[in-house]
């Protein structure tokens, strides 16, 4: 095979072994990415058994193939398992036709329901100003200490369900937010390494218990998000509701307006409510943990460096007259400073470890080197945020490096690169601006007790885990 440089591998186990002992030697999945790219530079090849998985570590490298020639390398590379459960429907998990119709229809709902411009910006703020009515009441002593992951899971959670389903969550109804979190975080623990490389008739022949219960939970998942959705249509079935599809409210208005319209056009369609509930369900589990955890990691900094935070109060407050009014998307035109916090908080947060793969179907060339069809491919973006050739001192907290060298910021990717990229990320970019900015600027903020960790709590897994245990003291303005 014609692939990139990387360490010798051996028949049946291919790099494994050099994988998991570099992984313990440097202390960390991204750590051993490091040590490979020093090794054999920027692009290199690990074969997982008999699969070889090219990483690219550089942004101009990701700029050129998952760009330029985004489209040979448009679809993702899927354990069975996964591409078996779900059934190529939705978003995260689909390759082909559906998956780019799917994206195609979701960008353009989240574009008419004012993502990225002033009607999405209504929705958060609200939700931000709702969340801070409880922060004020539950005040003693004009000091009120909060859960920050708690607090962060709940305001990005209402404003995903908002957005989705037109239902956002409160005091009332948190216990609804608590079990749909929960069932998702138990499909997490539900894939083991094993699972993930087994072919589905080996694990439904000898492994019959296991693969029920991943169908189990993955159906029960699925059935609860959509649950409104199914609500929804069965009424419009049955006349009692009547679609807006003028100006839909919310993702699932535009979505049975799109059927509706399929419906009348006579035509076969990939609008059906299976791939609703699958497209629901990914922008949930994509939209939720991603963002909260970004915020918390982000604050986990922020009181860390508490010089920082002023001087990002400081911006604000001039930009905001003293405050007289909330810091809204216009602002981040001039808003430099807190533009190169949330890079920075982005870049550290960097929350996958091992990034998506996706797979080549014909031979092409990656930075020089011919890569062969049937490769794994992908933009390896923990390693690339912590490269030390591009950010100095990567491993601080360091937000004027983007203020220094503004041409930094595009090299920060954390929504990933070219077709597959994040379709969230106008919405995620959104409630980051709008929420660590307007935090600031309400409140003096610190930690309550000890300072948190800023360390990845699960540096062995393939996604990131910030210290999640800090307690945050707000004291209004
Ligand atoms: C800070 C928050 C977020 C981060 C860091 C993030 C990061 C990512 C990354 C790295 C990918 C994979 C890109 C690739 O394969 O190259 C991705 C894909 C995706 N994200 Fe996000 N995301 C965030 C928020 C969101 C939000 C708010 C939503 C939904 C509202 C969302 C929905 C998705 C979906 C559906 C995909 C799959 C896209 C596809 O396969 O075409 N994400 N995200």
């Amino acid at each position: 095979k014609k692939l990139p440089p990387g360490p010798t591998s051996l028949p049946l186990i291919g790099n494994i072994h050099q994988l998991v002992y570099y992984i313990w030697r440097e202390r960390g999945v991204v750590r051993a990415f490091t040590y490979f790219r020093k090794t054999y530079g920027d692009v290199f090849t690990l074969w997982f058994g008999p699969i070889p998985h090219v990483s690219i570590c550089d942004y101009e490298t990701s700029q050129e193939v998952f760009v330029k020639n985004g489209n040979k390398y448009k679809d993702r590379f899927l354990p069975p398992v996964f591409a078996h459960v779900s059934d190529n429907l939705g978003l995260v998990s689909a390759n082909g036709e559906v998956w780019a119709e799917m994206r195609r229809f979701t960008l353009l709902a989240f574009r008419n329901m004012g993502v990225g411009r002033d009607l999405m910006e209504e929705r958060i703020l609200d939700e931000l100003d709702a969340r801070c009515a409880e922060i004020d009441a539950d005040a003693v002593n004009g000091k009120t200490i909060v859960h920050t992951s708690d607090f962060f899971d709940l305001t990005v959670g209402s404003v995903i369900n908002n957005t989705l389903v037109g239902k956002r969550f409160d005091a009332h109804n948190k216990q609804e937010f608590l079990e749909l979190k929960a069932l998702m975080e138990s499909t997490a623990d539900l894939f083991s390494i094993f699972d993930l490389s087994l072919p589905v008739w080996i694990m439904k022949t000898f492994f019959p218990n296991r693969y029920s219960r991943i169908i189990e939970v993955q159906q029960k998942v699925l059935n609860f998000v959509s649950r409104e959705a199914m609500e929804r249509y069965n009424k419009w079935k049955s006349g009692e509701y009547t679609v807006n599809s003028e100006d839909p409210q919310d993702f699932v208005e535009a979505y049975l307006a799109k059927m509706e319209q399929e419906e009348k056009n006579g035509e076969s369609s990939l609008y059906t409510m299976e791939c609703l509930k699958h497209v629901i369900g990914d922008l949930w589990f994509a939209g939720q943990d991603t963002t909260s955890t970004t915020l918390v990691s982000g604050f986990n900094q922020l009181v860390n460096h508490p010089e920082v935070m002023e001087k990002c109060k400081k911006e604000l407050m001039r930009l905001t007259e003293n405050g007289s009014r909330p810091l809204r998307l216009k602002d981040r035109a001039e808003s430099q400073y807190l533009n190169a916090v949330i890079a920075e908080i982005q870049r550290h947060a960097s929350i996958l470890s091992v990034n998506f793969w996706r797979i080549n179907h014909e031979p092409t060339v990656v930075k020089g080197y011919p890569v062969d069809s049937g490769s794994v491919i992908t933009a390896q973006l923990g390693a690339l945020h912590v490269n030390n050739d591009i950010f100095k001192n990567a491993h601080e907290f360091y937000p004027d490096r983007f203020i220094e060298n503004e041409k930094l910021l595009n090299q920060v990717i954390p929504f990933g690169i070219g077709k597959r990229s994040c379709v969230g990320e106008n919405i995620a970019r959104s409630e980051m601006y709008l929420m660590i900015g307007n935090l600031i600027l309400r409140y003096d903020i610190k930690a309550h007790g000890s300072l948190p960790s800023t360390d990845d709590k699960l540096p062995y897994s393939a996604g990131k885990l910030p210290d999640k245990t800090m307690k945050l003291e707000f004291v209004r303005l």
